[in-house]
């Protein structure tokens, strides 16, 4: 059988019956048991062969062992800092009621590969990804992989961050529709072999919905307030790329800047950040639930300083509490 190739542009081949692979294929069985229950779509098919797989970034290795210690995850959690995502491990520990042996402390699981930070909370992964799009792609591609090598069913990746707001309250709690990049295409582009990839970056409609749902009817107790969905604009810098006037380089007006800005949200755009065109794009490509949960630190429309405030804290655990509620409800079915 020839292998075909991928069908980019619907981003939905499924390797459910695994073509016979190139030459280092000893036997299809070994191909057919790699892939038996694969649920993820659009998988690598050059890992079936592959008998050695070091995750170098979050320093895990493919083995029996990692497969026994992983295979129940159910939710990944990601989120830019380190600490943050070590304070949501603590905070969703507590929540879900996991208790640790007498005597053992939350391990930051990658602490070797000093590139992330990871915890496993029994079915909760608490994971940093670092800021922008090539960061978050390492992980994912990690992550991705780690799910598939434990052998884990019917997993859910959240994005807990951080943004600007477009003409939406500091405080609120932003729920992405659609990954947008600088001129409004839901679509994450990647160089590959020297040619343009497209992936798409619409969100999974059903679960931005039964997320806003929880929002509001939580809204205004428990910590979680003013929750919305929107389309996100996703940029690769914090300063130029998000249309600002207070970075080193700046070679527009306010009035242009302004002018963006008022565009985005007449295209239904509420928030900016920096990674959620490649988090949609590689997950809706793999067929993997996904949402990206932003709490706004700044209305853009009112100006640019992000102001390293106690204020900021209190509103980054936003979403941590609407995805503790999401997780919770969600385990009492499983
Ligand atoms: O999840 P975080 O809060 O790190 O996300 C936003 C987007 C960038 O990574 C970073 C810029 O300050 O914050
Ligand atoms: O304005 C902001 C705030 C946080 N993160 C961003 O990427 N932009």
């Amino acid at each position: 059988m020839e292998l075909d190739d991928r069908d980019l542009d619907s981003g939905q081949k499924h390797y459910k019956h695994v073509e016979r692979l190139p030459s280092v294929v000893e036997s299809d069985c070994e191909i057919e048991k790699e892939f038996a229950n694969l649920s993820i779509m659009n998988l690598n098919r050059h890992l079936a062969v592959l008998e050695n797989d070091y995750l170098y970034h979050i320093s895990l290795e493919k083995s029996e062992r990692l497969r026994k210690a992983f295979s129940d995850v159910k939710f990944v959690c990601m989120g830019g800092s380190p600490k943050r995502m070590h304070q949501f491990a603590h905070y969703i520990k507590e929540e879900i009621g996991f208790q640790l042996p007498i005597g053992v402390a939350l391990q930051n699981i990658s602490e070797e590969s000093d590139r992330y930070a990871m915890y496993k909370i029994g079915p909760v992964i608490s994971v940093n990804h670092g800021i922008g799009c090539p960061s978050i792609s390492i992980l994912l591609n990690e992550l991705i992989k780690l799910i598939h090598y434990a052998g884990c069913k019917d997993v859910t990746f959240f994005r807990i961050g951080t943004c600007g707001g477009v003409g939406v309250e500091p405080g609120t709690i932003v729920v992405t529709s659609e990954a947008v990049d600088g001129m409004f295409r839901a679509e994450y582009r990647q160089i590959v072999l020297g040619k343009e990839q497209v992936r798409k970056t619409k969100c999974d409609e059903k679960l931005v919905q039964e997320i806003v749902d929880i929002g509001k009817k939580f809204e205004n107790k428990e910590g979680i307030e003013k929750v919305t969905s929107g389309k996100t604009l996703c940029a690769n810098d914090f300063y130029e790329g998000q249309g600002r006037l207070d970075g080193a380089f700046c070679d527009y007006n306010a009035e242009e800047k302004m002018g963006f800005l008022r565009k985005c949200r007449d295209n239904e755009i509420k928030n900016i950040e920096m990674e959620s065109l490649c988090f949609s794009g590689l997950l809706n490509y793999a067929n993997i639930r996904a949402a990206v949960i932003c709490v706004t630190l700044v209305d853009r429309l009112n100006g640019d300083q992000v102001v390293s405030h106690d204020l900021n804290l209190q509103f980054q655990e936003r979403p941590f509490k609407l995805v503790a509620k999401y997780i919770k409800e969600q385990l009492k079915t499983k």
